[in-house]
């Protein structure tokens, strides 16, 4: 039994919603806060959110709602909101916050400009606030189904892990007790990045072993950015690092993935996001990404070269012969 028998989803899109449904499916009652009215009143009226998660029965203990203060009297709160909108979402709902309530944060990605993760974020805008990380291989449709799911819940202490564990985890929807932050903050945002560099090396045809030696490079990358902000290294051996680069670079069901397959292929990157209502997380967190590197003096030339791609600095061909004409070098360093 846990301690958190009413929990709060800020953010109504696919993954907030999945997550609610996880929530109700563990025996909570759940108050969904949505931005959008029209996907409130399609979850309370239809017991569906036909706008994000189309096709989903949602259960009766789910209550959607657009009024953010509705969540005050949460026992605990999940953050779903996109990075790039998680600041002013949280700062709306600091006033109603109450004192040491866990947030947990679900959301992957880094706030552009700022270069804050998103317990960073958390920790400005609801300083009472006490930060938990949930990130791993999970796609919203597939959790909202049931099917088997495993990803990382991190805490800073143990007895919260374990109760945030009980209160949203179920035999279908498996949460495994990490105590870094860090580690699975940094996994989930730059696994985006290299699910773009995956699509982009699908779309252009470049076969199978260029994928796999980009997931493994690329996995250099984000272990030797996290270790350098202060991850352990096992953590990103796990659900929230590997785990997840290899379902996000695998299958075009991701938005990341698909939006490069879409680049390879030669489309803009314009005309890609024009078409799509959901959130493209790798987008805005590969310049976040590329500046951080800077800073921590570690080297990330995979995701250099998307950032320099999605911001048209440089075309998809040139970036490839870059990448391909970088001098032989040692594989552990
Ligand atoms: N969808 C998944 O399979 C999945 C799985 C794991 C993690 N995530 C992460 O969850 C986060 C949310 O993604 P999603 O898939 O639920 O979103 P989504 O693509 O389904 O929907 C977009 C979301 O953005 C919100 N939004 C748009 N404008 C906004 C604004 N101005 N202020 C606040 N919110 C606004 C919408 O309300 C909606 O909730 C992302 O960080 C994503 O990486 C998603
Ligand atoms: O569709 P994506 O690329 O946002 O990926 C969704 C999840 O993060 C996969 O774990």
């Amino acid at each position: 039994m846990s301690g958190y028998q009413s929990i709060g989803v800020i953010g109504g899109g696919a993954w907030g919603t999945a997550l609610a449904e996880t929530a109700a499916k563990a025996g909570r009652d759940v108050i969904l806060w949505c931005v959008e009215p029209e996907v409130a009143k399609s979850i309370n009226s239809d017991r569906e959110n036909s706008v994000f998660l189309p096709g989903v029965r949602l259960s009766e203990s789910i209550r959607a709602t657009n009024q953010i203060a509705d969540l005050a009297d949460c026992d605990a709160i999940l953050a779903v909101a996109p990075a790039q909108h998680m600041r002013p979402v949280l700062k709306a709902f600091a006033p109603h916050c109450r004192e040491a309530t866990p947030v947990l944060l679900c959301s992957k990605g880094i706030e552009r400009g700022t270069l804050k993760l998103m317990t960073d974020v958390l920790d400005e805008e609801i300083p009472s606030a006490i930060p938990a990380v949930l990130s791993g291989p999970s796609f919203a449709i597939d959790v909202a189904k049931g099917l088997p799911t495993a990803v990382t819940l991190a805490t800073r202490h143990k007895s919260l892990g374990t109760a945030l564990m009980n209160a949203i985890g179920t035999p279908r929807f498996r949460p495994y007790w990490s105590g870094d932050l860090i580690g699975a903050e940094i996994g989930g945002s730059v696994k985006n990045v290299l699910a773009i560099a995956c699509g982009i090396s699908e779309g252009k045809g470049l076969g199978k072993s260029a994928h796999a030696a980009l997931i493994a490079r690329g996995f250099a990358e984000m272990t030797r950015l996290a270790v350098a902000m202060g991850a352990e290294r096992e953590t990103l051996s796990g659900l929230c690092g590997l785990g997840d680069l290899v379902l996000t670079c695998s299958s075009t069901q991701s938005r990341n993935m698909s939006c490069g397959v879409a680049l390879g292929e030669g489309r803009a990157l314009a005309d890609i996001m024009g078409e799509r209502k959901a959130v493209t997380e790798g987008v805005a967190t590969a310049p976040a990404v590329v500046e951080l590197s800077h800073r921590a003096g570690v080297r990330m030339p995979i995701c250099e070269a998307i950032a320099a791609i999605l911001s048209g600095d440089v075309s998809v061909d040139d970036a490839m012969e870059m990448l391909l004409n970088r001098p032989f070098t040692v594989e552990g360093e």
